[in-house]
């Protein structure tokens, strides 16, 4: 945690502010939460907290408490989630590893079947125990990792939505919960670029991964795989862009170099999904993308979870 952060932390109605302060951890008396707000914005800068208040949002949920207590710069061991955005630079996916650093639990979602041998050897560098290996949904423009992470990663398992009725270990829906040590991965069904598409919350954290529903001032395209813009367009207003606006969104992927955004940034830029859902269902119809290059091999193969006879 660095110097100058604050974190507000609410467990069972107390309120904490705590701060590493290259010290060590402070934390509160009981205080109520205005107080807490406002002693944590007095004495931390912390931008995103500040100014999330100053939009009347909720501050309050960002960790527990015993999270929190393992954060101590002077122990000097590793704090807070263990993140890491990786990208696949000939699909221009991004798989993102997660995972608790006092456990040692990790989840990766959407890796890509090219960097099966770059995620397994960083797993297995940060001495990490994968758990699982999600897909946001059945991806048309490459073959997913899982299937040959599972063979090589002894006890990881597969799982992507039961909607997409593709194979895998673990079939998950709306509401389902993925743990991994103290944190949890809601998931969220957010349907328009195929129907089984699942948005992954770190409510903990305020990290949303998007899969294709939500990219980097666009969206994933609607014209295959039961691809419905009115759908998308209001999965995507109702499940990810109601999230708080400091939250951060993680997409599949990015065409442009960027790697994140805030639903607050789309809310205000995304050329699409500002419109009105007429409009938007417009422009979806008129994008004219040519089909993904890969679509006839990946469909098929990741209706497997990638774990398919190559010859064929
Ligand atoms: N050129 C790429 C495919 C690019 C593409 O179609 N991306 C999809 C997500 S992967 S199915 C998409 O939804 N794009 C939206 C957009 O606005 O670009 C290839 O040949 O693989």
């Amino acid at each position: 945690m660095s110097g100058t952060r604050g974190v507000l932390v609410s467990l069972q109605r107390c309120v904490f502010v705590i701060s590493g302060q290259g010290q060590g951890l402070f934390r509160s008396k009981r205080m109520s939460t205005e107080s807490a707000v406002k002693r944590c914005l007095r004495t931390y800068s912390s931008a995103m907290y500040r100014s999330a208040y100053s939009r009347g949002e909720s501050v309050s949920v960002l960790g527990s408490v015993n999270r929190a207590a393992k954060m101590s710069t002077v122990s000097g061991k590793e704090t807070g989630l263990l993140f890491r955005q990786l990208l696949d630079y000939k699909s221009y996916t991004y798989t993102y590893l997660l995972a608790d650093p006092v456990s040692r639990i990790a989840v990766l979602i959407d890796p890509v079947i090219d960097m099966v041998d770059r995620d397994v050897a960083l797993v297995r560098d940060l001495g990490l125990d994968l758990k699982y290996a999600v897909n946001t949904h059945v991806h048309a423009d490459h073959i997913t990792g899982t299937g040959e992470i599972k063979k090589r990663v002894a006890g990881c398992k597969s799982l992507i939505s039961k909607v997409s009725t593709a194979k895998a270990d673990v079939h998950i829906s709306e509401g389902d919960v993925i743990k991994f040590g103290p944190y949890q991965l809601d998931c969220y069904s957010t349907p328009g670029h195929t129907d089984g598409c699942m948005s992954l919350v770190l409510r903990s954290e305020g990290l949303v991964f998007t899969g294709d529903a939500v990219l980097i001032r666009g969206c994933g395209r609607t014209d295959f795989q039961q691809g419905d813009a009115g759908k998308l367009y209001d999965s995507v207003h109702t499940k990810i862009l109601s999230l708080p606006r400091f939250f951060k969104l993680y997409p599949a992927h990015d065409y442009t170099g960027q790697t994140s955004s805030t639903v607050g940034e789309e809310l205000q830029h995304n050329q699409r999904l500002t419109r009105t859902r007429d409009e938007f269902i417009k422009i979806m119809h008129n994008l004219n993308l040519p089909y993904p290059k890969q679509i006839d091999k990946a469909l098929p193969a990741n209706m497997v979870c990638g774990v398919f006879d190559a010859s064929q």
